[in-house]
C-alpha cells in the first residue's frame, strides 16, 4: 500500500465528516445560505494568500529543483485562484473587503506557515497536502452528483476539474515518493501533519457554516 492510501485511510473519519458536513451538503444542492458562502468566500481569499506563502517557503526547502519547481507552480496557482476569487466572487456576491482571519482560518494558516518554514520539507509536504487531495474529493463528489441551477455551480467546476486533478496528482506522488526515502520517525511527524491539516480543513467549513469569529 502506498503511504498517500495509508493516509487517506487513517483520515477517512475526517473526510467523511467533511463531505458531510452541512456545509458541503448544501453547497451540493445550491441551498447554502449566500451569507454562508460569502463568509467562506471572503475566509478562503485571505486563506490563499498565505497558502501560496507556505508552498513557496517549502518549495525553497525542496531537495531538488524539480520537486521546488512544482511548489512554486502550486505556489503562483494558488495566487492566480485567489486573484479569481477576488475579480468574480467578490463583484458578484458583493464583497468589498475580505475582512480578517476568522479563528479557523488563522489557526489553518498560521499552522502552516510554521511547518513550511520550521519542519523538513517531507512534513511541510503532508501537511500541505489535505488542501489539495480533500478539494479533489470534495470536487469530484459534488461534480458527480450535480443539481441544476444551482448557484454555486462554477465553484465545483473548478474543483472538480481535469487541470485541477493534475497538480493533485503530482502532490500525491512527491509525498509518496519522500515517504519511501524517509526515517519511520519522519514518516510518524508526516501523519500526524496530513491528519492535523485534515482536521483543519474541516473546521475552516464548520467556522464558515456558524459564521464564527471571535468570541470577544
Ligand atoms: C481552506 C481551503 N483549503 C483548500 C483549498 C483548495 N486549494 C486552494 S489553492 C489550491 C491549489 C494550489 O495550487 C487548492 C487545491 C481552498 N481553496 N481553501
Amino acid at each position: 500500500m502506498s503511504f498517500t492510501t495509508y493516509l487517506w485511510e487513517e483520515a477517512l473519519p475526517i473526510y467523511r465528516q467533511i463531505s458531510q458536513h452541512p456545509f458541503n451538503q448544501e453547497l451540493k444542492t445550491g441551498t447554502l445560505p449566500v451569507e454562508k458562502f460569502k463568509f467562506y468566500i471572503a475566509q478562503d481569499s485571505l486563506y490563499l494568500a498565505d497558502f501560496a506563502r507556505a508552498l513557496a517557503a517549502a518549495g525553497s526547502r525542496a531537495g531538488n529543483s524539480h520537486d521546488a519547481l512544482d511548489f512554486f507552480q502550486f505556489a503562483q496557482n494558488a495566487i492566480l485562484v485567489e486573484r479569481a476569487l477576488h475579480l468574480s466572487y467578490f463583484k458578484n456576491y458583493e464583497i468589498d473587503n475580505a475582512g480578517t482571519k476568522g479563528p479557523g482560518c488563522f489557526a489553518y494558516t498560521s499552522y502552516l506557515l510554521s511547518v513550511s518554514a520550521f519542519e523538513s520539507f517531507e512534513v511541510a509536504v503532508a501537511a500541505l497536502l489535505p488542501c489539495f487531495w480533500i478539494y479533489k474529493k470534495v470536487g469530484d463528489d459534488m461534480y458527480a452528483s450535480q443539481s441544476s441551477g444551482n448557484p454555486y455551480q462554477s465553484w465545483i467546476d473548478a474543483y472538480g476539474g481535469e487541470e485541477f486533478g493534475h497538480s493533485v496528482r503530482k502532490a500525491l506522488d512527491i509525498c509518496d515518493r519522500l515517504a519511501e526515502q524517509a526515517s519511520a520517525g519522519t514518516c510518524t511527524k508526516m501523519r500526524e501533519a496530513y491528519l492535523t491539516a485534515s482536521r483543519l480543513e474541516y473546521i475552516f467549513w464548520d467556522d464558515a457554516y456558524h459564521l464564527r469569529t471571535w468570541p470577544c
